[in-house]
């Protein structure tokens, strides 16, 4: 079970703290992506490290590859990830639409991957094309299995760009699945005893209306969190801050609100004006992958010919593992060379970038000073 506090509010920030049984969890907090029980190319030490308190795993993957009841017969996911801290999962919902649709059937010319039903969703793995079916009820087995602190509804995610009317039809059936995975929820939980806390989304693409009947008919189940999911899809930044600015106030005030899949940095402190909670991206383990940095002074493309020969860390104002110890030019050396440590040094930095703009956010909203904060931050991103 997990129980949440509000500290302080500035405006509608919050700051705020989540107990949970693997550990108390400050907000606003950045959650770490960490899909196949793993956030990609570090040890759950290096996490430790940065103070990571909470990750999150995909249930879509893990149910897939190495299957909920290995992970459930190992000692489930902390355990078999050997993470102390805690653990957010995904239901699955998200995942199949879209990783189904570029499943292995499609590309072969094959069936439509993914049927959707009344009473569940059949897919096709993205990993081998094997047919499987997910249900509300199935997706919250899974996740208990699993073992995660938080675990999500189970929701229809309509495509990007969906009309009113698909919205409206897809809306009420995610209600209808929120209902039954509470059901589901409240079964395992009174059998089993409190593990894990079930948090609701609220859909509804960019059309306010819905949102707003979304939030309302969540709020009304009485969940121990709720989430806005369906945002960055494609719209514009100021449409999805707009969406957002007007949708987590909606959340009930005294339980975490959490913005699904987002964002950049400038994404976060918008979610955080708004008053979301909680975050999680792959942007900052992603791009690091890829050569891309995040500095106080702007984002750095490391590959760049420009620093061939820069003695300077990635950011001299960070204090992170790798601008403690590389230069530029030694990470561009080790991208340019493919090598692992590449992946792992813009892991580290990338990664402490996001927590501790979280943890300065943090004290800005203690302070009662975060929209000086949020504008300090976005002037200096686009110093160069
Ligand atoms: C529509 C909808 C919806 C949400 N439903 C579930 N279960 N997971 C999500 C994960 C996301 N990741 C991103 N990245 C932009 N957006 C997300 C949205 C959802
Ligand atoms: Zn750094």
């Amino acid at each position: 079970m997990i129980r949440f506090q509000l500290l302080a509010e500035d405006a509608a920030a919050r700051r705020g703290r989540l107990e949970t049984a693997h550990g108390t969890i400050e907000t606003p907090v950045f959650m770490p992506v960490g899909t196949a029980a793993t956030v990609k190319t570090l040890e759950p030490r290096d996490l430790q490290a940065l103070g990571a308190g909470i990750v999150l795993a995909n249930t879509y993957h893990l149910y897939l590859r190495p299957g909920h009841e290995r992970i459930q017969r190992l000692g489930r996911l902390h355990r078999f990830m050997s993470w102390p801290g805690a653990v957010l999962t995904d239901s699955g919902g998200f995942q199949v639409f879209s990783l189904g649709e570029k499943g292995a059937g499609r590309e072969r010319g094959g069936p439509g991957l993914v049927e959707i039903a009344e009473e569940g969703v059949t897919f096709r793995s993205h990993l081998d094309g094997s047919r499987h079916f997910l249900s509300p009820e199935r997706a919250i087995e899974v996740q208990e299995a699993l073992g995660a602190d938080v675990i999500m509804a189970f929701d229809e995610c309509p495509p990007a760009l969906a009309d009113r009317a698909y919205h409206e039809l897809s809306l009420a059936r995610t209600q209808r699945w929120l209902v039954r995975c509470r059901e589901a929820w409240r079964e395992i939980e009174a059998r089993e005893g409190p593990r894990c806390a079930l948090f609701g989304i609220a859909q509804g693409g960019l059309f306010g209306d819905l949102r707003a009947r979304a939030i309302e008919e969540a709020a009304a189940l009485d969940l121990p969190g709720y989430a806005l999911g369906g945002y960055a899809v494609g719209e514009t930044p100021a449409e999805m801050w707009d969406g957002v600015a007007r949708d987590a106030p909606r959340l009930p005030r005294e339980k975490p609100r959490y913005l699904m899949g987002v964002g950049t940095p400038e994404d976060l402190l918008a979610g955080i004006a708004a008053g979301v909670d909680l975050f999680d991206c792959v942007l900052p383990t992603r791009t690091a992958r890829n050569g891309l940095l995040f500095t106080s002074r702007g984002k750095l493309v490391i590959r760049n010919a420009r620093y061939a020969d820069d003695e300077r860390p990635a950011d001299p104002e960070c204090g992170c593992y790798a601008c403690r110890t590389f230069t530029r030019a030694y990470l561009r050396h080790l991208f340019k060379a493919g090598e692992i440590l590449a992946l792992r040094a813009n892991t580290l930095h990338n990664l402490h970038f996001y927590l501790s703009l979280m943890a300065d956010a943090r004290r800005a909203i203690e302070e009662g000073r975060f929209a000086a904060f949020r504008a300090e931050r976005l002037a200096a991103w686009r110093a160069d």
